[in-house]
């Protein structure tokens, strides 16, 4: 049972499924995620975590074949209903699995987003700029080679330029796939610590396959297995505490 005194939903989702052409992805998912908080989406691969995720920012759209059912609301407002997907883009930002940063300059990767919507003003995009770098962490790495390319900076670097890009478009929502899978354990752990600092001011969902990254960043995990979501609750819970057996096999190791 759901208990009141829980945060406030950001986003509900309300029985979605999700087909690619005749193969069925996601069965009939409820979820309610809570504001400023870090949920992780959990389970083996192929269970639908990535595409529950996208669904999120209607990234599924630009995949052909793609039929979705049920409701996705945020902040009030149906997002499969509402035709602004740009606004939505805007309001629920995305950082993916390998950093996938522009062949620019760190500066211009991080205005480029603010430029695309119109802003000119150097001194704007400035504050802007280093707003966002600060905000993810990277601020004092790479305040005096701000001209250099984005590219020579490490991959851990990278991602967190990628976080300040998001940043940069001042978003509600920070939607990671698989943030941490292609960097080293100490830039692992600085993303992670940058996770927990942006849950202040944004509202998080992260896919992981690293189970122990799920139980230190997150303060709600959904367990999703062949499409569904099998448990879903206080993070401890889910690892400590599990109510389903299929759960308990997952976070003790057994398959996945
Ligand atoms: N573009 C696509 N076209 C067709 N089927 C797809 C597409 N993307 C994903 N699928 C299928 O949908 C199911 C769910 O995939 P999804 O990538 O969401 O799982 P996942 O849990 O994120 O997996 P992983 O952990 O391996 O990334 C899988 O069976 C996958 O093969």
């Amino acid at each position: 049972m759901k208990k009141q005194s829980e945060g406030t939903a950001k986003i509900s989702v309300k029985d979605l499924s999700l087909y690619y052409g005749e193969k069925q992805a996601l069965y009939s998912v409820s979820l309610d995620i809570e504001e400023k908080k870090v949920t992780a989406l959990i389970g083996p691969s192929g269970c639908g975590k990535s595409t529950f995720l996208r669904t999120l920012n209607r990234m599924n759209d630009l995949i052909d074949g793609v039929k979705i059912s049920g409701d996705i609301v945020i902040d009030n407002e149906d997002i499969y209903k509402s035709s602004d997907v740009i606004k939505l883009r805007t309001k629920v930002g995305m950082v993916f699995q390998k950093p996938n940063l522009f062949p620019m300059s760190i500066y211009d990767n991080v205005a480029y987003g603010p430029r695309a919507q119109g802003i000119k003003n150097k001194k704007e995009l400035n504050k802007i700029v280093e707003e966002s770098l600060r905000g993810a962490a990277i601020w004092d790495e790479v305040k005096d080679r701000l001209k250099s390319s984005a590219l020579g900076l490490s991959g851990g670097q990278q991602q967190r330029i990628c976080i300040a890009r998001a940043i940069a478009m001042k978003p509600d929502v920070i939607l990671m796939d698989e943030p941490t899978s292609a960097l080293d354990p100490i830039s692992t752990l600085k993303v992670e610590e940058l996770i927990a600092l942006l849950k202040k001011e944004y509202t998080i969902v992260i896919v992981t396959h690293n189970m122990q990254q799920a139980a230190r960043v997150s303060d709600k995990t959904a367990f999703f297995l062949n499409g569904e979501i099998i448990e879903y609750d206080v993070t401890n819970n889910v690892f400590s505490n599990p109510k389903d057996q299929r759960t308990e096999d997952y976070v003790t190791g057994r398959f996945g």
